[in-house]
């Protein structure tokens, strides 16, 4: 898998060198490659935003260097294969099945807004040639799109065969197909007592039905109290 992100902020992604996505960086099953998006300006202040058509506040990004920089990274042949994810407040909610569907893709192209965003003739463009997902990360508005798409890079890189060291710790997780899309049960390791407070019961009665059970049980419960709009059955 490559990936690629345009940015005006490309040291946003040097974090990626480090921890388990820098190791499968370092194992080659993923290729990371950040872009300063002024690589494709040509004028002396490298200028990447103009006043919006139309009045108001703030500045657009223009769409030239976006469009020179498609040139340049993917070429002007359409290719759905290809994946350009613009993480946008008005994009439709990032979630776990986007992570899972991106998480096989061959090629994904991040394009990080700043300012107002970016003009949308980009997305047109895109639109026309690539795979386009314009994604929120949640209800609230960031400065720009690198901080997004970082959470959906772990989220989808995570996903990659051969990056976590041990692969059924996926199953279960909040959201994951066995836990049914609910949230994940409480977690705990030793000491069986601490500051007062003990392991529950069962969980270190080794009758790993009971366990199942018991943890079936705190999912629904926590689900039920935190995210009701992930039960389907009620
Ligand atoms: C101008 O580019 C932006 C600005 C805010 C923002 N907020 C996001 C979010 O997912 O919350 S993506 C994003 C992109």
């Amino acid at each position: 898998m490559r990936l690629d992100y345009l940015t005006i902020f490309p040291e946003f992604f040097d974090v990626l060198g480090i921890s388990l996505l820098g190791k499968a960086v370092d194992n080659g099953i993923v290729d990371i490659h950040a872009h300063d998006l002024r690589t494709w300006t040509h004028d002396r202040h490298r200028t990447v935003d103009d006043t919006p058509c139309g009045g108001g506040a703030g500045m657009v990004m223009k769409p030239d260097p976006w469009g020179e920089a498609f040139d340049d990274l993917l070429g002007a042949d359409p290719d759905p294969s290809v994946h350009v994810v613009i993480p946008t407040p008005s994009g439709t909610p990032f979630r776990q099945d986007d992570a899972a569907q991106l998480s096989h893709a061959d090629r994904i192209v991040f394009c990080c807004g700043r300012y107002e965003g970016i003009d949308h003739r980009v997305i047109d463009y895109a639109s026309e040639h690539w795979s386009v997902h314009e994604l929120s990360l949640g209800d609230y508005v960031l400065n720009g799109g690198e901080v997004a798409a970082l959470a959906m890079t772990e989220a989808i890189v995570r996903l990659v065969p051969g990056v976590l060291g041990n692969p059924e710790s996926l199953s279960e997780e909040s959201y994951s197909q066995d836990q049914e899309g609910l949230l994940e049960y409480p977690v705990y390791t030793r000491p069986a007592s601490w500051r007062g407070w003990d392991v529950p019961e069962v969980l270190m009665s080794g009758h790993h039905g009971h366990i199942a059970q018991w943890r079936r049980e705190q999912s629904r419960e926590l689900t039920r109290r935190r995210r009701p709009d992930l039960l389907t059955d009620e």
